[in-house]
């Protein structure tokens, strides 16, 4: 489904991602982990086209989107959860929701989509007329994260969604991801939460120094405590 092979990225002079090369197939999560500053959210980044230099190959069910504009990476399908969630002021959380779908196919049928959303995430079910900055961190969290689902992506890259959030809703949270697993949802994470986000996923990436320096499924990282203490350590 999502293939990146050989991907470099420059931030000015500095050579941040260094020949970075990974998979995920359909219906999978999978876990981008490291170190503070090894270049994951560089990762996520370079692949919605944010950093001016970037070359490699990067594909979506075979068609190269690494330099498309940003509503043709959309209608290739893939979605994008920045760390800063970016929910707007003023805005219910239906609104925002509405805010995730830009296909004009999509926009006749809103009310069935925003009440699919809700099913899926009852939060913000029970909270679809609430100002949407009003919720608690967590809450904006899952709105972000529903915001991009409606729009149905083949693949959703998803940056450090439990950053911040209270433990009781990061639970509900990676709760959401298996259920989303269930749905066949393919989910490209980055994740500091390594225990929590490695019993979710399929299998996991380690990126150290802009490079990928080990992969393996996310049951044997599991075990793994060398490699853990190794390269995730905070
Ligand atoms: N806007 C920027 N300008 C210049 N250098 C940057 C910028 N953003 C990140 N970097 C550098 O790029 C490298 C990779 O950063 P990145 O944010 O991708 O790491 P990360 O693995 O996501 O870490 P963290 O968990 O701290 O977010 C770091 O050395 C960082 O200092």
């Amino acid at each position: 489904m999502l293939r990146i092979e050989n991907l470099n990225a420059w931030y000015d002079r500095s050579h941040v991602l260094q020949g970075v090369s990974l998979e995920v197939n359909k219906g999978e999560i999978v876990t981008l982990m490291g170190r503070n500053g090894a270049g994951k959210t560089t990762t996520l980044r370079s692949l919605m086209g944010l950093l001016p230099k970037r070359e490699g190959k990067t594909t979506i069910d075979g068609t190269s989107f690494l330099d498309l504009a940003a509503h043709e990476r959309y209608h290739l399908g893939l979605a994008y959860v920045p760390e800063d969630r970016r929910i707007v002021p003023g805005l219910t959380v239906k609104e925002n929701l509405e805010l995730g779908v830009i296909s004009k196919k999509n926009r006749g049928d809103m009310s069935a989509l925003v009440d699919e959303i809700a099913e899926t995430f009852p939060r913000l079910k029970e909270r679809l007329y609430q100002d949407g900055t009003s919720m608690s961190g967590g809450e904006q969290q899952m709105l972000a994260i529903a915001r991009a689902m409606i729009a149905k992506p083949k693949v959703i890259l998803l940056d450090e969604p439990s950053e911040g959030i209270m433990p009781v809703l990061v639970e509900e949270m990676f709760e959401l991801f298996a259920k989303l697993k269930q749905q066949g949802v393919t989910i490209l994470l980055v994740e500091q939460n390594v225990q929590q986000a490695l019993k979710i996923s399929d299998r996991a990436y380690i990126l150290d120094q802009g490079q990928i320096v080990f992969h393996d499924t996310a049951q044997n990282l599991l075990n793994n405590d060398e490699i853990q203490q190794k390269y995730c350590a905070v």
